[in-house]
Order: structure tokens, then C-alpha cells, then sequence
């Protein structure tokens, strides 16, 4: 073996230039690394490890030919510098990790080689032919090592994991394991496999998602990607395409139709302006439940008739009189009943949209001539306006349809965009409100305490010989409390309606495929011990002055509390379902006492699955009435 060739003084330009080149990358790098915690000690290690070797390197090279030490210094700035990118990106950390340990062993590599005389006879190499086969192994080198670090960058690329799940069945995957009861199931996973998992239906992924930060992360970080919509086959036909604001996907025509129905139809002026109309149908409900007193009668089908009247009234104003209007809401009501009941079927078209074109369960059938009949009275509603030129009626038909005119293309709306609107009110508000009405009556004769407070309230704001009005609303604070722990307990959407993704994305350091289907399950986190105080109790004080969820609302803001979502998506209808939930509520309790029929000890509060969560058996109660004055419970059309 050859001694080392001796040291020849100061170093070249070529080493100046690695050298100005090293200290300037690494120390980039070292700032860099310093800001990623336990990354610096490493490459610390490294750097001053291949500053030391260079030095002495350089120092044994200084015999031979420049373009030998060119070309060791330039690869040793290459793979430091190659090195240096892949440390940027965010690689797993154990790939950095045998990257560290093969930049580590460079030098140790080399003085092996060194010792072994390989790279002497590198050194010594004087001939042409040796110098070729010198060139080819330094490229060859230089290869293998590109080669290895564009492999690690490429494996940093991984794509994070998919959310835990349970595994289901080739082909159907979780569908025969799930249970009618939707929440149930989902609560029983939560338990299991946490805030975030998947499952698969058929061909379709689901994401449940029960955790405030994970809820904030789709819909505040990410709202865009998962405001899309993935309608099923019924809830399509009954859209009309879907044409509505409920299952169009994110868009153009989308944002334009929600900004009408919220900035127009619900604004505060155009709900003042058809008080009125609610009025009549809350007035008409207790001169009915007056009828009745001391008789058992079911608290759900007066709201929903109450309900039902008023929203149609509204849609299409007055311009149905009489036994025409009465015709039209008998028809409608079945009509309503099973259109609801075909949106919350489960359909095997869903989960394997191939076998669609068959419809095998018949769910499209029947919901496309349930669609025909809400089609039919919606036109006769229209073929009226049509009739009745200027007739000056301007509820939401006569305004949507003045927008079919419109030259506006921000405003304008084509016929079927006014139908389906309409179905979204009549769809989107009814069942809702009527449900939360039949809950917040269910919990207040199970705790009489709660009733007796309110009644107090009323009888303080409203007073014994007055009717209730709106106007009163903003007073009632006790009653909005119980309206919101209502909403707590019994959110009328627990799983909300389900969003879906437009693209990849990440949520909660987990991947969602894009056109994944997402459930917020509100009532999960509505309901979670660390979140809420003694969470099954029914508390309104809760939400009262002085309280822990005194500031808490349901406008989206609270992401422990979103009974009507949040986001983009957020329920547009909040308005009109505060006004008439609180007012059907608040005069039901002001005009009459509540107790349980004879021979009834508690109210059962087991819940029907379906679109909407309801009671599964009818609330029943007797009424008496507590008015000083008779006039109060009279009605005339
Ligand atoms: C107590 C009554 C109500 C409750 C609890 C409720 C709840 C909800 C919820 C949870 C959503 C889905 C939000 C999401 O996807 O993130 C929603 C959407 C919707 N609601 Fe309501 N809602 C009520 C009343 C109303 C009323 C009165 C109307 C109509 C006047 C209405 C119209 C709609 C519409 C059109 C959508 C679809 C919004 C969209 O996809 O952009 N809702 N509602």
C-alpha cells in the first residue's frame, strides 16, 4: 500500500467553491433543522462529520488531478445537497432515519475504501483507460446514490393512512351488520375505533366524524372540499335532479339559490311581512285543541297540522281559498308522510349504483309518483298565480316565480329551481319543527318543574289575558333554553345531512378519498361527557345567564352545539324554524296546562330512525285550559 499523498498548502478553487457552497447549505440546512424539533442533532453530526472528511480529503487529494477532486467534491455537495431537499420535505421519520445513517457512513465508507487501496489506486490512476473507468464509477456512484434518495423521496410521498374501521364482507361490505338506527351503530363504532372511521357500504366509503377540533377541520379548514352533496337515488327524483339548495352539490347555481332563499325569502322583513299568515294557523290550533279540552290529544299531529298550514300558507300565500286550500293540505299531507318515509328507506341503488337501473327494492318508482303528486299541487299553486295577473300577493311562490322573469343572471331561476325550492321549505322545515315542538312537549311533562317555569315566564311577558305573539319571543329566554336543550338532546338531524368530499383530502392526520360520503355526528358530540355537564340530563338552566353554555348557539359558531350544522352547508331555514318552533311552543303552553292521560305515569322517549329522529309512539296529553278570557281561544278564517 501507498502512504497518503502529503498535504500541499491551501486548497484549490474548486475546494473554495465546495467549501463556500457547503457553509452556505449547510447552514440553511442547520437553521432549518433547528426549527424541526430533534432533527439537528443529526445533522449536526453530519456536517461536522463531512466538513472533517473534506478537509482531510482535500488535504490527501491536493496530489492528484483536479478533476478527480472536482468530481469528489462535487458529489459530496451533491448528495448533501440532495440530502438537504429530501430533509425539507416532510418525510416519515424513519426514512430519515436511514438516510442519516447512509450520509452518516459516507465518510467511514470512504476511509474503508481508502484503506482497502480502491481508492489509491483511484488516486494513482495515471493511464487513460484508467481514467475512464474512474469517470464510469463516479457517475455509476454517483447514479446509485440519486437512484436511493429519489426512492426515499419517493416513499415520503406515501399518502397518509385511511381512518380505522371495521372490516366488513366482500363486496357489501358493513352493510348487513348495520342497524336500522343509523346513530346507534355509529355510536357503538365511536366506542371502538374513536372520533374519526370509515365504512364501507357497497362501493361507497362512509366517514364518521364525532369530535369537535375534527368537526373544525371540515368545516371551518376544509369547508369547501366537503361541501358537496352525494344524493341517493330517491333523494335525486325528489329534487327534481337534484335542482334544490338540499343536494346540489357546491356550485354556481347553488350559491345562487341559497342567497335568494336567505337573503330574500327568510330575511327578517319578508318573515315580519308574512306573520300573519303563521298567526292564523297558531290562532286556528288552540281554538282546535280548545275543542278538546279535558280530552287525550296528540301533541305531534297538532303542531304538524299548525306547522304544515302555516309553511304552505306562506309558500303560496292565500291565493288557495277555502275548500280548494283545505283539499290541497288533505292531499298533501299523506303525500308528505310517504315521501318521507321513501327518503329515509335504505336502497341497495345506493351502495351499488350498477344495479340503479334496476331499482330492485321499487324505491324509485314509488318516489318518482309521489314526486308527480307534490309535482301536481305545486302547479295547480302556479297555474293560480298565473290566473290572478298583479294580484299583489307576494309570498315565496309569487316572489320565486317574478325571478323566472328575471334578466338578472344572478338572480334569475328557471322553473324547476322554484319547484324544488319550494320542496326544500315544505321538506326542510315541517318534519323538523314539528319534531322538536313533540320533543320539547315530551321533556317538559316529564319534568313539570321546567313547564311550571316557563308558564310563569309567559304569564309575566305575554300576561293571562293576551295571546302570544312573535313579538314576544326575543322576551322568553327560559323557553329558548328549553328550545336548545331540546335541540341538545333530540337533535331532529343527529348525523346531519351527509357531506361529501370534491377532492383528497386529509382530516385528522387521516386521508378521505375524494367522493367520500361524511357524517357530523352532532348528537355524539352534543352528548359527550367531556364536553357538557351531567349530557343526558335534561337542563335548561344550562343555557341561562350565568351558566357554563350561557353564550353557546346554534348558529354554527359552537362546535360542540350544532343542531342545525355549521359552514357552508349550515341549515339556511334557522330563522323561520326559531320563529315558528318558539311560537307554536310558547302558545301552546301560555293558552293551556298540560298533564298525562289518565293511567299514564311517564313518557316513553324511545325514537323512531329516519330522515328525521322522532318519537317512535305519538306524545298524548290533556289540555286545560288557563286563559282569563274565552276570546282568546276563538278563531274565524
Ligand atoms: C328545528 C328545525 C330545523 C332543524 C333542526 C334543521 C336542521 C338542519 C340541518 C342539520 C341541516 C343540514 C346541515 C348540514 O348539512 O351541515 C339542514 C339543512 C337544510 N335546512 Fe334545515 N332545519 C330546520 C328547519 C328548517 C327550515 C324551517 C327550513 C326552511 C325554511 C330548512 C331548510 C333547510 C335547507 C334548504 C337545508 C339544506 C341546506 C344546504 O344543503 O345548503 N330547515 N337543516
Amino acid at each position: 500500500m501507498t502512504s497518503p499523498p502529503p498535504s500541499r498548502g491551501p486548497h484549490t478553487a474548486c475546494d473554495a467553491r465546495f467549501s463556500i457552497n457547503y457553509r452556505r447549505r449547510a447552514a440553511a440546512a442547520n437553521q432549518s433543522f433547528l426549527s424541526g424539533p430533534g432533527r439537528n442533532r443529526k445533522f449536526n453530526g453530519f456536517s461536522s462529520d463531512l466538513a472533517s472528511f473534506s478537509t482531510v480529503q482535500s488535504n490527501h487529494f491536493s496530489e492528484t488531478s483536479s478533476i478527480v477532486k472536482f468530481n469528489y467534491l462535487d458529489l459530496a455537495n451533491h448528495i448533501h445537497f440532495a440530502y438537504f431537499s429530501a430533509s425539507e420535505q416532510s418525510i416519515p421519520s424513519q426514512l430519515i432515519e436511514h438516510l442519516h445513517q447512509f450520509v452518516d457512513s459516507l465518510p467511514t465508507l470512504t476511509t474503508m475504501l481508502y484503506k482497502t487501496g480502491a481508492i489509491q489506486w483511484w488516486l494513482d490512476s495515471r493511464n487513460k483507460t484508467d481514467e475512464a473507468s474512474r469517470n464510469i464509477l463516479i457517475t455509476l456512484v454517483f447514479l446509485v446514490i440519486l437512484w436511493f434518495i429519489s426512492l426515499v423521496l419517493k416513499q415520503s410521498r406515501v399518502q397518509p393512512s385511511s381512518p380505522p374501521g371495521p372490516r366488513g364482507l366482500p363486496l357489501v361490505g358493513y352493510l348487513p351488520f348495520l342497524s336500522p338506527n343509523l346513530y346507534r351503530t355509529f355510536s357503538e363504532l365511536r366506542n371502538v375505533y374513536g372520533s374519526i372511521f370509515k365504512i364501507q357500504i357497497g362501493t361507497k366509503l362512509w366517514i364518521v366524524i364525532s369530535s369537535p377540533p375534527l368537526v373544525a377541520e371540515l368545516v371551518r379548514d376544509q369547508d369547501v372540499t366537503f361541501a358537496n352533496r352525494d344524493p341517493t337515488v330517491a333523494s335525486k327524483i325528489a329534487s327534481f335532479g337534484p335542482s334544490d339548495i338540499a343536494f346540489s352539490n357546491y356550485g354556481h347555481e347553488w350559491r345562487k339559490m341559497r342567497k335568494i332563499f336567505v337573503s330574500e325569502m327568510l330575511s327578517n322583513s319578508r318573515l315580519d311581512a308574512s306573520y300573519c299568515l303563521r298567526k292564523q294557523q297558531v290562532h286556528k290550533m288552540i281554538a282546535d285543541i280548545y275543542e278538546k279540552a279535558g280530552e287525550v290529544v296528540d301533541i305531534g299531529e297538532l303542531a304538524f297540522v299548525a306547522i304544515m298550514n302555516s309553511v304552505t300558507s306562506m309558500v303560496w300565500g292565500q291565493i288557495l281559498k277555502g275548500s280548494k286550500d283545505a283539499a290541497v293540505k288533505a292531499e298533501f299531507r299523506p303525500v308528505l308522510q310517504e315521501f318521507m318515509q321513501l327518503l329515509a328507506m335504505p336502497n341497495i341503488s345506493d351502495f351499488f349504483p350498477l344495479l340503479a337501473g334496476f331499482d330492485l327494492q321499487g324505491i324509485g318508482r314509488r318516489m318518482k309518483a309521489i314526486s308527480l303528486q307534490c309535482e301536481r299541487i305545486i302547479d295547480s299553486a302556479i297555474n293560480h298565480y298565473n290566473d290572478l295577473e298583479n294580484n299583489g300577493q307576494i309570498d315565496f311562490l309569487g316572489y320565486l316565480l317574478q325571478l323566472t322573469k328575471s334578466d338578472d343572471p344572478a338572480m334569475s331561476l328557471t322553473i324547476v329551481q322554484v319547484k324544488s325550492m319550494l320542496m326544500d321549505i315544505v321538506i326542510g322545515g315541517m318534519d323538523t319543527s314539528v319534531t322538536i315542538v313533540e320533543w320539547a312537549m315530551a321533556e317538559m311533562l316529564r319534568h313539570p318543574k321546567v313547564m311550571e317555569e316557563v308558564q310563569e315566564e309567559l304569564a309575566k311577558i305575554v300576561g293571562l289575558n293576551s295571546s302570544v305573539e312573535e313579538a314576544h319571543l326575543s322576551e322568553l329566554k327560559y323557553l329558548k333554553a328549553v328550545v336548545k336543550e331540546t335541540l341538545r338532546l333530540h337533535p331532529p338531524l343527529p348525523l346531519l345531512v351527509p357531506h361529501c368530499s370534491s377532492k383528497p383530502a386529509t382530516v385528522g392526520g387521516y386521508m378521505i378519498p375524494k367522493g367520500s360520503q361524511v357524517f357530523l355526528n352532532v348528537r355524539a358530540i352534543q352528548t359527550d361527557p367531556q364536553l357538557w355537564e351531567s349530557p343526558l340530563e335534561f337542563q335548561p338552566e344550562r343555557f341561562m345567564r350565568g351558566s357554563s353554555a350561557e353564550a353557546v348557539d346554534y348558529w354554527g359558531n359552537h362546535l360542540q352545539f350544532l343542531p342545525f350544522g355549521s359552514g357552508r352547508r349550515i341549515c339556511p331555514g334557522i330563522p323561520l324554524a326559531e320563529r315558528t318552533v318558539m311560537h307554536v311552543l310558547a302558545s301552546l303552553l301560555h293558552a293551556f296546562e298540560w298533564s298525562l292521560p289518565h293511567g299514564v305515569e311517564f313518557v316513553d322517549l324511545s325514537e323512531k330512525f329516519g330522515v328525521v329522529v322522532k318519537k317512535e309512539k305519538p306524545l298524548v296529553a290533556v289540555p286545560s285550559p288557563r286563559l282569563s278570557s274565552l276570546k282568546l281561544y276563538s278563531y274565524s278564517d
